[in-house]
C-alpha cells in the first residue's frame, strides 16, 4: 500500500505530489481506537476531526486569505490555465502514471461496464491526464462493446495518452477539450454516455466555471447515467501547506508549478450537482462522502490529514 508521508523537506508544491493514497478496502480499515497509539504507524483511516483541528485549519487559512496572490499577477492564472498543465506533463514525462488500486474498490460500477455481458457501454474520462482511468479499465475489459473516451484541455496530456503503446483507436478515442467550454465535444452525441469519470479535475476549475461544467456533463449523459467523482476536500494537508501569496480566492490556490486547485466541501459538491438555476435537481446523489485519513510523521511527531471527497451522481 502506498502511504503519503511528510518527508519534512522544504519544497514547492506541484500537481504531482498531492493526489494519491491507496486503500486496500473501502475507504481503508486502519482504525485508530487508542489516541496513545497514534504514532505507532504512518496512517489511519476514518480519522476523527475535532474542534482543535478545525481551529488550527481556520487559522492557517486566515493567514493565506490575508496574503493572496498579488492582484496584478492573478490574471495570468485565469488566462491560459491549460498552459501550466502542458508544462507539467512536459516536465514529468512518465511519472504521473499511477497504479490505482483504489479505483476498482471505490468505483465497482465503473468496472461493471467491462464485464463480458455488460453490452454496449460508453464511458468518458474527463481531465484524463495520462489516462489513469481509461487504461486500467480497458486493460481488464472483457466487454467488446465497451468504448472509452478520454479528454483533457492539455494537448500535451492528450499526446501522452495517444503515445501510449496500449492506445487502441478501435476501443477508445482521446482528444483535447475544455470541460468549461460552452459546447460539448463534437466526438460525443448528446445523451449517449453511460458514465463520466471526474477524478481530480473539477478542482482545477475556477468556481465560476462549475455551472457550465455540470451542464456539459448533464448534456452528454444518458438519463440514468452515472458520474464518478473524486477530488480534494476542504482542509486537506495540501491546502494547509500553502504558504503566503498562493491564494487566488477563498479555497482556490496556485501551486508552485502554476496549476490551480480548489478544495471542496461536500455541500458545495451537492449544490453543484443539483444544478444552480433549476428547480428540478439535475442529479440524484447516490454517494457524497468525505474520506479523511490521518497521516503521521512518527519522527517529527506531526499529525496531518488527507481529505478527499468521493461522489456518485445519477442523472435524473
Ligand atoms: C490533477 S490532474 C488529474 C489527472 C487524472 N484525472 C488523474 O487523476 O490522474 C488534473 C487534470 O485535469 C486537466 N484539466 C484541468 N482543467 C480542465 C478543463 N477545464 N478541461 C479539461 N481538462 C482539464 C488537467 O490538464 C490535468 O490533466
Amino acid at each position: 500500500m502506498e502511504e503519503v508521508v511528510d518527508k519534512g523537506k522544504k519544497r514547492t508544491s506541484s500537481a504531482l505530489d498531492v493526489q494519491e493514497e491507496n486503500g486496500t478496502s473501502k475507504f481503508g480499515s486502519r482504525l485508530l481506537t487508542e489516541e496513545n497509539d497514534v504514532f505507532s504507524q504512518n496512517a489511519w483511516d476514518h480519522a476523527d476531526w475535532d474542534e482543535e483541528q478545525e481551529e488550527l485549519a481556520k487559522e492557517k487559512v486566515s493567514v493565506q486569505l490575508e496574503n493572496p496572490v498579488p492582484e496584478d499577477e492573478q490574471e495570468q492564472y485565469y488566462a491560459e490555465p491549460a498552459e501550466y498543465w502542458n508544462k507539467f506533463y512536459e516536465k514529468n514525462e512518465n511519472r504521473f502514471f499511477k497504479d490505482r488500486n483504489w479505483l476498482k474498490l471505490e468505483f465497482p460500477e465503473l468496472f461493471s461496464t467491462s464485464e463480458a455481458t455488460a453490452g454496449k457501454k460508453r464511458v468518458f474520462e474527463i481531465g484524463c491526464g495520462a489516462g489513469n482511468t481509461m487504461y486500467p479499465l480497458l486493460e481488464q475489459s472483457q466487454n467488446p462493446d465497451l468504448f472509452v473516451y478520454a479528454a483533457d484541455y492539455s494537448k500535451t496530456a492528450v499526446d501522452v495518452v495517444l503515445g501510449n503503446k496500449k492506445y487502441d483507436p478501435t476501443r477508445s478515442c482521446a482528444f483535447v477539450w475544455d470541460l468549461s467550454s460552452s459546447e460539448i465535444p463534437s466526438e460525443i452525441e448528446p445523451e449517449s454516455l453511460d458514465m463520466i469519470v471526474l477524478i481530480f479535475v473539477l478542482s482545477a476549475l475556477a468556481p465560476e466555471q462549475w455551472d457550465q461544467a455540470v451542464k456539459n456533463i448533464y448534456k452528454m449523459l444518458k438519463p440514468g447515467g452515472l458520474v464518478m467523482f473524486r477530488d480534494y476536500g476542504r482542509y486537506d494537508l495540501a491546502q494547509l501547506r500553502f504558504k503566503k501569496n498562493r491564494l487566488l480566492k477563498e479555497n482556490f490556490y496556485i501551486r508552485g508549478d502554476g496549476t490551480r486547485v480548489y478544495f471542496f466541501t461536500s455541500e458545495e459538491i451537492a449544490a453543484m450537482f443539483k444544478g444552480s438555476d433549476q428547480e428540478k435537481p439535475l442529479f440524484e446523489i447516490e454517494q457524497n462522502a468525505v474520506d479523511r485519513r490521518l497521516i503521521v510523521n512518527r519522527q517529527r511527531k506531526l499529525k496531518m490529514y488527507r481529505v478527499w471527497l468521493q461522489g456518485k451522481f445519477r442523472k435524473l
